[in-house]
């Protein structure tokens, strides 16, 4: 340990302004004290998070302890500056700092050589010519130019005879992942062997559909290679950013989080999935729609301010338009009964896909895993379990059919008892906040495919949630109701009303 590990840290705290409780996270990290600081166990760091509003302002959001220490090693508190996309409806600045009360303001600072970052690919689909690793002040590698449009001729001159691998941190059903380091920055590695040849060909092809990258909540891709291992088989390597907390589903099941965030997860896995699913022309590109096929909560990664983005597209699939999925092609199995058994749709499990309208059944295969997703994120919210021990976080239907379901056990589940995930006793209350909640997972994961909702809607809904506070809703509906129904109708003025109608009429009775 270095001294500065062992040591307390006073940090400046802020619970959430909006009225929820103070961050439970960080209630378990140090003793909160009465002048605005927190007191936090050995090691820590101290982080700030601030929202940059539309008119340039930055509002504080929260501040305390952080106890992730890969990074955080600056004195000052160096905004981490990311590109809001155009359809950001807000943007979270979050920054890291090792001295005490660092977190009292922020430094904010272009990325510049001394920034600790990954660069991505530029946001037009291309590699960029420059360093695509800028580490510990210097310039580290330089890209080739990639032919995004034809991933099969992506070219790399990134040396990967650089790259240690460092620690396996996960193994999928197609490929192991390593934290690794390329010239002294850390990245993630996900290795194929030869007989998952396909699933890395079709990975690294939608990593490079046009547009994709630019998205905040898409996985950063860096590079892709094909080498020879010692013993003379071909390997195949996904070189992407490294993202501390892992998957979404191994943050959960380490922390409870309070509703701010939780709703902020789950809003950005929302965001990358309608971005996804969107037909984009910009200029001279073209992003086709894209259905991921395997959304669950291993497939979202967590950064470290907790924002989350969509990764792992081995499975994932172009669309093209609402036409039929080729009956008779080889891939027509392929296309109806890919996934992860866990999160598959009634209509996959029973083979009820869709077939004549490709575009849409695989639309709404993926939004009912995220209704899944959604259930398992909210039973870790604090917020929503006032005065009582929050649930230890569990697989959708793990309770129910345990780790390695079937796929004839979630047939029988899913398909002939229609049965979904039980909503927990604490839910039982009516109020707005509860109801918006369990009926957005409900309209998610509907056995009818087309009365779920659109992704874009799902996180319009999201977005809707995100509005209301835990504090006054869990705690005091009856004052609160007309207060949020204020700020609803606030927000279906200033959005597009097309997925409110319904929502609104349910709202006003
Ligand atoms: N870029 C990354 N940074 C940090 N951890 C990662 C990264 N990519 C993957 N992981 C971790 O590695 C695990 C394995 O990832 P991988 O994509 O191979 O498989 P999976 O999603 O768990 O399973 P499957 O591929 O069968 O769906 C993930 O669950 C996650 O915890």
């Amino acid at each position: 340990l270095q001294s500065s590990d062992a040591e307390d840290r006073l940090c400046a705290f802020t619970s959430n302004p909006q009225g929820v409780e103070p961050v439970p996270a960080n209630e378990q990290r140090g003793v909160v004290l009465e002048n605005g600081t927190i007191r936090c166990s050995h090691g820590s760091r101290c982080y700030g998070l601030w929202e940059k509003k539309a008119d340039g302002e930055m509002h504080l959001l929260t501040q305390g302890c952080w106890t992730h220490l890969h990074e955080c090693q600056a004195d000052r508190c160096i905004l981490v500056t990311e590109n809001p996309s155009s359809t950001q409806k807000g943007s979270y600045r979050f920054c890291c700092c090792s001295h005490d009360l660092c977190n009292a303001n922020y430094t904010e600072a272009p990325p510049t050589a001394d920034t600790p970052a990954l660069k991505p690919m530029r946001t037009d689909g291309r590699a960029e010519q420059t360093a695509v690793c800028v580490c510990a002040g210097k310039q580290k590698h330089s890209l080739s130019a990639v032919d995004v449009m034809d991933a099969a001729n992506a070219e790399s001159s990134i040396d990967l005879d650089n790259l240690k691998l460092l620690e396996l941190i996960g193994r999928g059903r197609y490929g192991a992942v390593f934290r690794g380091s390329l010239n002294e920055c850390c990245v993630a590695a996900k290795l194929f062997g030869s007989a998952n040849r396909q699933n890395y060909v079709n990975e690294r092809s939608i990593y490079c559909v046009p547009l994709l990258q630019q998205h905040d909540n898409i996985a950063r891709f860096l590079t892709a290679d094909e080498r020879t291992t010692a013993d003379g088989h071909p390997e195949f390597l996904i070189i992407m950013e490294y993202y501390p907390h892992g998957c979404l589903s191994h943050y959960l099941s380490l922390h409870t989080v309070d509703w701010l965030t939780c709703c902020r997860m789950t809003h950005g896995v929302t965001r990358g999935l309608a971005f996804l699913h969107t037909e984009l022309h910009r200029g001279d590109q073209h992003k086709p729609a894209v259905a991921h096929r395997d959304l669950t909560s291993r497939n979202v990664l967590v950064r470290a301010d907790l924002s989350c983005v969509l990764a792992d597209f081995g499975l994932s699939m172009r669309l093209t338009g609402p036409r039929p999925c080729r009956p008779g092609d080889d891939d027509t199995m392929a296309v109806s009964e890919v996934g992860t058994v866990r999160y598959m749709s009634p209509e996959v499990l029973g083979g009820a896909l869709n077939l004549r309208d490709c575009e849409s059944a695989l639309k709404q295969v993926d939004v009912y895993a995220l209704g899944l997703l959604y259930w398992e994120s909210f039973r870790r919210c604090a917020d929503l379990f006032p005065g009582e021990a929050v649930p230890e976080y569990q697989l959708a239907f793990q309770a129910e059919l345990g780790n390695h379901p079937s796929f004839e056990d979630m047939q029988s589940l899913v398909v002939r008892e229609k049965y979904r995930p039980r909503f927990p006793e604490a839910w039982k209350e009516n109020s707005l906040l509860l109801r918006s909640l369990k009926e957005t997972m409900e309209d998610c994961w509907d056995q009818d495919a087309e009365a779920r909702l659109t992704a874009q809607c799902a996180e319009e809904r999201l977005y809707e949630l995100t509005l209301l506070s835990t504090h006054t809703a869990v705690h005091n509906h009856r004052y609160t109701r007309y207060h949020e129904y204020t700020r609803y109708l606030w927000y279906c003025i200033t959005v597009n009303a097309q997925c409110k109608t319904e929502r609104q009429e349910v709202l006003i009775s």
